[in-house]
């Protein structure tokens, strides 16, 4: 089974992550990889961490001549910031008292980790909860968009709102996805239309001045996805069950919807599905996506369009900010003022479409072959002529 595992820590030397299960005989870069990267280190409103990083890829292992072996690949990226941290990430040596974090953030896995793993440096937590992780889960994504990429599955997602700044439906209703991806990465917020960015930028500058941070709402989708990945006949099977946990999982994501989602609870059930018509050119098909491309678990063929909400960034830099308490010295403070961004909502729409990709790719090698893409991309063709003709 297509699995990873990433280690490291923010400001630590780098980030890696170890694939397994990647077939052979695929043709990936550094270059595809890095394209990625880059998207995730955009968005307006982030602080001055991305100033200094710029993600790169090396692959380490599991690829000669840019080609897959079928054996682990190893990503690194290395962390810039590291240099600016060696004495206080150090792996030996004594622990520097003044820079222990004794004040735990509202917000973060501060004080949870703190108590779980018994440490009062709040540093030993939130090395590991932070964000900066998503990097490596952005380089796995894009070697699993690769795979898509190659049997015409495309992956994209836009920013629907930040803060009270928000896309109405009505102003994308007529743009295809393609279309709202190209406005999205034209565009500094990654909204899916133009002319806009100004108001939302305005926005977060004023939020800027007054310390505050927003959250907001990103949409990630995948387009001509094959019938019947997922299943309905075991829980830990259901597709839309494995969607929303991998996208819950990014750092500050509160919620998950699929397709019209909570918006379904408003109608009745007859405005709520979406019928089965049948043609002899397109075999089944639908007109409506209320459904969000599953049903019963597994993918129907629709666009597959998941909608997160994530909270605003939990680090602020108002003069009264979050009331915390020293864990050492029980005295009361107001949280930390650091470096933070302001909205990070871009950002995570873009790891969002990583761990969507990495779910894909999974069900996809699950279905239809594990060691060599030449076979399974063959095994997919067929499929797709057996679906249409079903
Ligand atoms: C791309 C990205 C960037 C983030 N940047 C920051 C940041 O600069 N400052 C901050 O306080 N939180 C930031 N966060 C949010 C925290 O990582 C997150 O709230 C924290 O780890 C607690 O996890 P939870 O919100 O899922 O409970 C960011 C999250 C993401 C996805
Ligand atoms: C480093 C990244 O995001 C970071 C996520 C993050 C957090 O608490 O989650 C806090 C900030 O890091 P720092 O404390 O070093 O300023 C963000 O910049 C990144 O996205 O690559």
């Amino acid at each position: 089974m297509l699995r990873f595992l990433n280690a490291g820590e923010s400001h630590g030397p780098a980030l890696t992550a170890i694939v397994e299960g990647y077939p052979s005989n695929v043709n990936v870069s550094s270059d595809r990889i890095n394209h990625e990267l880059a998207r995730r280190q955009k968005g307006y409103g982030r602080g001055g961490r991305m100033k200094i990083e710029k993600d790169t890829v090396e692959i380490l292992s599991g690829v000669r001549f840019g080609i897959t072996l079928g054996t682990p690949i190893t990503l690194m990226i290395k962390n810039k910031d590291w240099e600016n941290w060696t004495d206080i990430m150090a792996v030996e040596g004594q622990p520097i008292d003044k820079r222990q974090i004794l004040e735990p953030r509202p917000g973060h896995a501060d004080l949870i980790g703190g108590i779980k793993y018994g440490f009062y440096d709040l540093r030993n937590v939130l090395e590991r909860a932070s964000a900066r992780e998503t990097t490596t889960r952005v380089a796995v994504g894009a070697l699993c968009k690769i795979l898509l990429e190659d049997i015409g599955i495309k992956i994209g997602s836009y920013v629907l709102s930040i803060g009270e700044k928000k896309i109405y439906k009505e102003e994308i209703k007529n743009l295809s996805y393609e279309e709202r991806f190209e406005n999205a990465e034209n565009s500094e917020v990654r909204i899916p239309v133009l002319g806009k960015d100004e108001e939302f930028k305005e926005y977060i500058d004023k939020m800027k001045e007054e310390g505050e941070s927003l959250g907001g709402v990103f949409e990630v989708y995948a387009l001509n996805v094959p019938i019947g990945l997922g299943s309905y006949s075991q829980w830990d099977r259901r597709l839309d069950g494995i969607i929303a946990q991998a996208i819950m999982s990014i750092q500050a994501i509160k919620g998950v919807e699929i397709g019209e989602g909570f918006n379904l609870t408003y109608t009745t059930g007859y405005n709520a599905h979406d019928e089965i018509f049948w043609s002899k050119e397109e075999g089944f098909y639908r007109k409506t996506n209320r459904a969000g491309g599953l049903e019963g678990g597994m993918t129907n063929g629709m666009p597959i369009v998941v909608r997160a909400a994530m909270k605003p960034i939990p680090t602020l830099m108002r003069q009264k900010s979050l009331k915390s308490v020293n864990v050492k010295t029980k005295e009361p403070f107001d949280a930390a003022k650091e470096r933070s961004d302001i909205t990070a909502v871009p950002a995570a729409a873009v790891v969002a479409e990583s761990m969507l990709a990495f779910v894909l790719a999974r069900e996809i090698l699950q279905k239809f072959g594990k060691d060599n893409w030449i076979e399974i991309k063959k095994r997919i063709e067929d499929y797709r002529e057996y679906v249409k003709s079903y």
